[in-house]
Formats: C-alpha cells, sequence, structure tokens
C-alpha cells in the first residue's frame, strides 16, 4: 500500500518506519524542513533503540521518504496518517489546531475521485473525528469541490512507549480502530495484519470509543503510579517496604505486576497532558473525573518529594551545596526531556542556592538546548560526581543500576544518594556505609 505520514516527529517516524518495514511505500512529510533534511540524508531525529536500523534500511530500500510537501506526500496514497502534535492549550484541554490546520489543507487537496482513508493517530479528545471530517469537507467546499464520500476519517489511537516503540509498534497487544465506514474498515484491517499476532486482536469500534479508549488508557496507567506513589508515602509513615508492598499486591493477576513502580512521579509527553486533557473534556460535559483530579495533584507533589528529604539532611541550607544528578530523561532508553521530573528538581535545587552536575547518556544535548548552563554537564556518571555534596537519582537508566560504588565513595565529597527510582538494595548499600535514602522504604525511615 501506499502510505503518507503527516508529522514525522516521534508517533510520525516510527509510523513511517514500520509501515515501510512490512512492504508498504511511505512517505512522511513535516513542515520541519531540517528535520526532513536530516531524515533524507539518513540521519535519525530521535534516539529510540532498534529504530535507526529499521529506517536506514527501508531508506536503502527506497520505501521510505520525506518532504516537507503535502501535496507531493499525499498524491498517491490510499491512507493518510496524521501523527501531528496535540499539546495542551492554554486552560489544559488538547490543542486541535495543527489536526484541524492540516485538515484543512487536505480539503484542497483530495480529489473526488481518489478515495483516501484519513486516520487521526495523535492522541485528539472525542469528537475529532468528526471535526477533522468536517474541516476536510468545509475547505473543499469553499473550493467548489464536493468531496462527500472520497475519503473517511479513521481513529487509530498509538499505544506505543517510547524507549521500546518498535517493539510496542511491531507487536502491539491490540490495535484499536475506530470507524462506521465498511469499506475504511477492510483497508485499515488488510494494512495492519502484518503487526497482529494470534491472541492480540485489532478492536474495531465507533469513532468516539477510539478516541476515549486512549485517554482512558493512559489515565488508568497514570492512576495506577500515583495509586503508588501515595502507598509508597503511606509506607514511609508506617514503617513498611513498598518494594514489598508492591510485590505482594502485584502477585494478584487481577492487578498485575506492571506499572506499580513509585518513584518522582510520571512525565513525559504523554500522561501529563493526556490525564489533564481528559479531566477539562470532562469538565466541558459537566462530568467532574474527581479520581483523575487526584492523580495530577498527587503527580505534582510527588516530582519533588526527595525535595525535603534532601533539605532536611542539609538542615534547611541549600545555599552553596553542590548536587551530582544522574538522569535527565523522564524515563530510560529516550532523549525525551518533556516533562521530565529532573528539570523540577534542578529548579528547586537552583532556587535554594545549589549548583547541579548533571549526566544523562542521552538526553544532555537536549537540556542544554532548554535550560542550557544553568546547571553544568558531566562526560560520565562518575565525572558527574565530582566534589558533591550528594548524588541525586532521577531516571533508571541501566547503567546506574550496578555502579561501581568504590569510585562513588572516592568522588562524592559524602556518602550520601537521594534515589528517587529505588534502584538500590536499603541494605547492601547501608552496609557500604551510604547514607540513603528512596522511595517508600522503611529502612530508609527507621533509623
Ligand atoms: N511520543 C509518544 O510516545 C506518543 C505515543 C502515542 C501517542 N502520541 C501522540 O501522538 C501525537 C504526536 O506526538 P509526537 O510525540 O510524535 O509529537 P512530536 O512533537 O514529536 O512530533 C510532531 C511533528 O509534527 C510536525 N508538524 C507540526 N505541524 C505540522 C504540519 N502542519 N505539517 C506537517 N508536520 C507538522 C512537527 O514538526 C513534528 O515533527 C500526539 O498527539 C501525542 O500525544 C505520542
Ligand atoms: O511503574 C511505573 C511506570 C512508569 N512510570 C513513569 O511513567 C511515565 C511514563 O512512562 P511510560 O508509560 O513507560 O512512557 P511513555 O513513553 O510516556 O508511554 C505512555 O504514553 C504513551 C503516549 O500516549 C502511550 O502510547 C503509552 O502506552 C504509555 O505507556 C515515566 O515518567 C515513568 O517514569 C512510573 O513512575 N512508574
Amino acid at each position: 500500500m501506499k502510505i503518507a505520514v503527516v508529522g514525522t516527529g516521534y508517533v510520525g517516524l516510527v509510523t513511517g518506519t514500520c509501515f515501510a518495514e512490512t512492504g508498504n511505500t511511505v512517505t512522511c512529510v513535516d513542515i520541519d524542513s531540517t528535520k526532513v533534511n536530516k531524515l533524507t540524508n539518513g540521519e535519525i531525529t530521535i534516539y529510540e533503540p532498534g529504530l535507526e536500523k529499521l529506517f536506514l534500511r527501508n531508506l536503502k530500500e527506497d520505501r521510505l521518504h520525506f518532504t516537507t510537501d503535502l501535496a507531493a506526500g499525499i498524491k498517491d496514497a490510499s491512507i493518510i496518517f496524521l501523527a501531528l502534535p496535540t499539546p495542551p492549550g492554554e486552560d489544559g484541554s488538547a490543542d486541535l489546531k495543527y489536526i484541524l490546520g492540516v485538515a484543512s489543507q487536505l480539503g484542497t487537496l483530495l480529489k473526488t475521485d481518489d478515495y483516501k482513508v484519513i486516520i487521526d493517530k495523535s492522541t485528539v479528545p472525542v469528537g475529532t473525528a468528526e471535526k477533522v471530517n468536517a474541516a476536510i469537507l468545509e475547505s473543499a467546499k469553499k473550493a467548489g469541490v464536493n468531496l462527500t464520500g472520497a475519503f473517511d476519517v479513521v481513529s487509530n489511537p498509538e499505544f506505543l512507549r517510547e524507549g521500546v516503540a518498535v517493539d510496542d509498534f511491531m507487536k502491539p497487544d491490540r490495535v484499536v480502530i475506530g470507524t462506521s465506514s465498511e469499506k475504511a474498515k477492510k483497508l485499515m484491517g488488510d494494512l495492519y495484519a502484518p503487526f497482529v499476532r494470534q491472541g492480540n486482536p485489532v478492536i474495531f469500534m465507533d469513532e468516539r470509543s477510539a478516541e476515549l479508549t486512549k485517554y482512558a488508557a493512559n489515565s488508568f496507567l497514570a492512576t495506577k503510579i500515583s495509586f503508588m506513589n501515595e502507598v509508597a508515602r503511606l509506607c514511609e509513615l508506617l514503617g513498611a517496604d513498598v518494594d514489598m508492598v508492591r510485590r505482594g499486591v502485584g502477585s494478584d493477576d487481577r492487578i498485575g505486576k506492571r506499572f506499580l513502580f513509585p518513584g518522582i512521579g510520571y512525565g513525559g509527553s504523554c500522561f501529563p497532558k493526556d490525564v489533564q486533557a481528559l479531566v477539562k473534556s470532562s469538565n466541558e460535559v459537566k462530568y467532574d473525573f474527581k479520581i483523575l483530579n487526584a492523580v495530577m495533584e498527587v503527580n505534582e507533589t510527588q516530582k519533588l518529594h526527595l525535595f525535603p528529604k534532601i533539605k532536611n539532611y542539609f538542615k534547611g541550607d541549600l545555599k552553596g551545596k553542590h548536587f551530582a544528578l544522574w538522569g535527565l530523561a523522564f524515563k530510560p532508553n529516550t532523549d525525551d526531556i518533556r516533562e521530565a521530573p529532573a528539570l523540577y528538581m534542578i529548579d528547586a535545587l537552583t532556587a535554594e542556592g545549589a549548583t547541579v552536575t548533571a549526566f544523562d547518556p542521552e538526553a544532555m544535548n537536549n537540556v542544554k538546548k532548554t535550560i542550557g548552563d544553568k546547571i553544568t554537564y558531566a562526560e560520565n556518571q562518575y565525572a558527574a560526581l565530582q566534589g558533591a555534596d550528594a548524588l541525586i537519582i532521577a531516571t533508571e537508566w541501566n547503567e546506574f543500576r550496578t555502579p561501581d560504588f568504590l569510585k562513588i565513595v572516592s568522588t562524592l565529597k559524602n556518602k550520601t544518594i537521594f534515589d528517587g527510582r529505588n534502584l538500590f538494595e536499603v541494605s547492601a548499600i547501608r552496609e557500604l556505609g551510604f547514607h540513603y535514602e528512596s522511595i517508600g522504604r522503611a529502612p530508609s525511615i527507621i533509623k
């Protein structure tokens, strides 16, 4: 099949590459000409394990193309994915200006005798498929063309996680397709056939249900995390160990082991904005989604849960203190720093007069572009420790899990670690003589 993907950011690039990998011819369109030039010349624009190999192979085999020209990009395609940003607007609801802007452009480009399926791949509020449909018809009408029947708009939300995006896309737990058109249903079923394994279904439904499925899934996962973060806080107050509680609770199949890890809050480009957008959508229909308001409130405070512990340890005065920070990305295996808890930690520390030297295996360039010399950057995790009064861990990169503790001891000024991701066994690290504080684990509380 010939496919166009409009928006070549995270989701667009993974979507385009994976569809090319299954033998389709894909043209990715983006307004960012620097990005398009880089991609055309074989330079990948995001760090995502496993993606570069597929990207280069499909580029070389001429199945994957990039352009800034929307008209040229969609010309031969029977399927057009919209993988455009849906950032929070001023009031927190999803801003549809990118999606509806491109929809209006499509209205002037589609032809009455060349049926195409337009797919909302972006995370969009309930009713967006109808709005996209209306925007296309409206702009065509202005140009004197009646496009009724010449296209269908389908909701096909994306569930990939950054860091494991290729696997998530190639072997999805499920594919959700929202459409009331039989023609579109057939095309979408064929398109996804190579990706679904036995037992991992393509679930067809109406457009509105598909749109809500995406928000409900993200919000449920965020709820799990905020719930466990509250359990962790309670563990600290009651002298229990959240690692034990997590294992005990997660062994129940009805609950499941995954997404129960407490930490310094959820971040990234999806959970914070999507939970907020669902609350806004609920408010618009006068529904007060109480649980989600609490989920957001817990997450806001959790991002700085380590901070009072750090301040207490230094007797309330952080002025002139210097900290090593391991991890800047919002989670491991990505260079994405959108809503990264580490950035909130940096703000809190520097506001109190402390200085920070950070190391992250992939995300330092993105942080440099955002906050520049507000902090200093180290060449490796051990260099970051030089002259620091304590080490703070904000992201659970694998290389931080089994560090050379002797090197840490010989480089840090004090044997003090504040761990926002519970990387180390409490008893083992205390045996090494560290003052160690983490999230919700009793031995760090009961002295
Ligand atoms: N990042 C994820 O892990 C993830 C996972 C699932 C769903 N989503 C959803 O997918 C959507 C896209 O997310 P993303 O992270 O890929 O965004 P992104 O910001 O990484 O990429 C968006 C791209 O769209 C381009 N763009 C903007 N306006 C354009 C236009 N008029 N024409 C062509 N290109 C244009 C931008 O230049 C950018 O390259 C969002 O709705 C997001 O919520 C993201
Ligand atoms: O037990 C856990 C699991 C995750 N997190 C945090 O939650 C955030 C999000 O993690 P994750 O879901 O792995 O990353 P994303 O790439 O943001 O993926 C989420 O958001 C995407 C965009 O909508 C969806 O497609 C995915 O299904 C959904 O998992 C990160 O800050 C994690 O540190 C925790 O604190 N504890």
